[in-house]
């Protein structure tokens, strides 16, 4: 049974005429009335991008009278030209010009005005912020061109190797007329593959790839610790480039920028080793383990906001637990000492109690791996530090693995802010924009759609357990299925994607599904979403990124219907999902099912689990998620400026 309803529509009428997003509130426009003021400079940025426009017209009329041999010719006078004169703006102009025809005759799309503006923006170095679907994949191509054609080695960063080789394959009829190379880079690659495609002209690839290709270079480099030193190795023949992977770090185009900046920037990235001659102490885990599993919440141990600590009793008890250990003669350098007892107690109620199986791993082959939280992959080959990653495999019953050791480590910070040139894109800049620019020195641009959109937005159900949650979105997903629509369905873990799929299973209604566990057929799983009736259950794999085309009969029925099961860490996650549908001023709508037992509600102490009906609840513990998340990336870029730096040998250092 649902127990409240914040603007919903009802089941049984569906057949009514849709509700529109609402309009603005008097607040929310005096609001914005007193915002105004500050959004003039992004209204004088606009129009100023908005005033290159007509030279890039005039350019692309004479381009289009050109006959395909003369446009090659074309290709090659503005690519000596650029070489001679480097990117005057009368050339800029043109060869915006030149990529916009190509892509016209390589792939059927020229780009949009607002995609031009978005790709000077680019190109100016700054983050902008188009809406979900205005074909930010085609605008990159603008800057990326225009500057691997001056010569300057271009990264396209993305947040999964399934959108960096697809972007790069889906791109590559452009680069290539115009006489550049693509590579890719995907998880799977060997050093020389990656190398490789890391001497393109332009080269696709996630942030995680590129960051832990960075470290490896760097410790190729640990010898020659500074550019000089690094140059003078170079001259004396010591240093061997070709063991390099990177070219340095010259102009990186972030896609997905919100992203890869900010939310997952608030953990260093840290290439380790296994550590084979430091075995683990399986004994002293198992200890510990039990232990915490004695360890009851409320009296010995505290949850706030979705951090455990220990009570004063819970200190004492094991302090008493310690001390007979340590008369049984037990493992002295772990019980002795009271902070690391306290800390390895901790690890183990974190383990315990914070890790939850198919939501932030899940068990294959006899080995725990890690779900990304942010995309909702695998990380294959990543794990977790400190013991941690020991402790869970012990509860999950696999063989404990090697320690890691850590090599070197990096935040995202520090990294992107070694390009000589960073720029970035996304659907969901405006409420971090302040964030962007302390942290990496990056204005936000919002470019305006291509079309309005005609998104609808359905409201809110809200239930009390999460069965009652799935059968209602079974029996939602049955009917509009039924009418032709097709339906996406976004659930927050890995295992509440397979709870839903079992409710649709059990109605009957075929569907498709796509998480961490299923992800082999994610092309085959996207491409059909957008047929008529079709129903896709996904975590957020299928969030960012995704395109989902629809078929005619699909767009002809209302387009695609997103429902999105339980609120994520953040609004913009929800905003990227609510994206999949009404994409390229097509028809579509969203809404949101919430429950009682969101994980979300953790981050909420004293009244405030209790005043507000359950989405208000909901929003506030998403703000605060936020808020916490900020604080965790200042803190960590903080420590990190107090660190000695190991890797400063490319770019133009910090
Ligand atoms: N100029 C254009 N003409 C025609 N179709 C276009 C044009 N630009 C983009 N598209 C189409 O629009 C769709 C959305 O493009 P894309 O996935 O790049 O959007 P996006 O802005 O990256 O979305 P998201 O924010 O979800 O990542 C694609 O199917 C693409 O082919």
């Amino acid at each position: 049974m649902a127990v409240s309803s914040i603007p919903r529509t009802p089941v049984d009428a569906l057949d009514r005429p849709e509700r529109h997003i609402d309009p603005p509130t008097t607040l929310e426009r005096l609001w914005r009335w007193v915002r105004a003021p500050l959004h003039l400079p992004d209204r004088f940025q606009r129009w100023r991008l908005r005033a290159a426009l007509p030279a890039i017209h005039r350019h692309a009329g004479r381009l289009a009278m050109l006959d395909d041999v003369a446009l090659n010719d074309h290709i090659l006078s503005l690519r000596r030209r650029l070489l001679a004169d480097g990117l005057t703006p009368r050339l800029r102009c043109e060869t915006f010009a030149t990529v916009r025809e190509v892509a016209w005759r390589e792939l059927g799309m020229a780009h949009h005005d607002v995609q031009l503006m978005g790709g000077l923006a680019l190109l100016e170095g700054r983050i902008a912020e188009m809406p979900t679907g205005e074909g930010k994949t085609l605008t990159a191509t603008l800057p990326a061109a225009t500057a691997a054609l001056t010569g300057v080695p271009v990264h396209v960063i993305t947040v999964n190797d399934y959108l960096a080789a697809r972007d790069a394959e889906a791109m590559q009829p452009v680069y290539r007329r115009l006489g550049l190379n693509v590579g890719a880079i995907v998880h799977e690659m060997s050093p020389d593959q990656r190398r490789t495609a890391y001497r393109a002209d332009v080269t696709y690839c996630t942030n995680k790839e590129l960051v832990f290709d960075y470290l490896r270079d760097g410790r190729e480099l640990s010898h020659d610790r500074t550019p000089l030193l690094a140059h003078a190795a170079r001259l004396k023949g010591s240093l061997d480039d070709r063991r390099l992977l990177l070219r340095g770090l010259h102009f990186a185009i972030v896609d997905e920028a919100d992203s890869v900046m900010l939310d997952e920037a608030r953990t260093p990235l840290i290439l380790s080793g296994r550590d084979s001659n430091d075995p683990v102490d399986i004994a002293l885990i198992d200890d510990v383990l039990a232990l915490a599993g004695q360890f009851r919440e409320d009296e010995h141990f505290v949850r706030e906001k979705s951090q455990l600590h220990l009570t004063e009793a819970g200190r004492q008890v094991l302090a008493e637990q310690a001390e007979r250990r340590l008369e049984a003669r037990g493992n002295q350098s772990a019980w002795l000492g009271r902070a690391r007892r306290e800390w390895l107690l901790q690890q183990a109620l974190v383990a315990r109690h914070q890790f939850q199986r198919d939501r932030h791993y899940l068990v294959r082959d006899g080995q725990v791996q890690i779900i990304d939280e942010h995309s909702g992959r695998v990380l294959a080959d990543r794990r977790w530090e400190q013991g941690l990653q020991q402790m869970i495999e012990r509860l999950e019953g696999c063989e404990p693995s090697d320690p890691n050791r850590t090599l070197a480590r990096l935040t995202y910070q520090r990294f992107f802010r070694r390009y000589q040139h960073l720029a970035g894109m996304t659907g969901t800049a405006d409420e971090v924009r302040h964030e962007l620019w302390r942290t990496y020195r990056l204005r936000v641009v919002a470019i305006p759609p291509h079309k309005p959109s005609q998104r609808r937005d359905w409201g809110v159900t809200t239930f009390n357990t999460p069965n009652e949650r799935w059968d209602w979105i079974a029996r939602r997903a049955g009917e509009l299925s039924a009418q032709g629509r097709p339906v996406l369905i976004a659930t927050v873990s890995l295992a509440d994607s397979e709870a839903l799929s079992l409710a649709l299973g059990e109605r009957g209604h075929d569907h498709a599904v796509l998480n961490a566990r299923q992800d082999a057929e994610e092309a085959k799983v996207v491409a059909a979403a957008g047929r008529r009736g079709a129903i896709t259950v996904a975590t957020s794999m299928a969030g960012r990124g995704t395109d989902i085309a629809l078929e005619t009969a699909a767009r002809d029925a209302g387009g695609l219907h997103v429902i999105i099961a339980g609120l994520h860490d953040a609004s913009r996650v929800d905003r990227q999902i609510a994206g999949r549908c009404a994409r390229q001023g097509d028809p579509g709508s969203v809404e949101w099912a919430v429950c009682e037992s969101e994980p979300l509600l953790d981050e909420l102490r004293g009244w405030q689990r209790h005043v507000g009906v359950l989405h208000q609840r909901l929003k506030r513990a998403q703000h605060e998620r936020e808020k916490r998340h900020a604080r965790e990336r200042a803190r960590l870029l903080d420590a990190d400026w107090n660190e000695a730096d190991q890797l400063g040998f490319s770019g133009r250092g910090e």
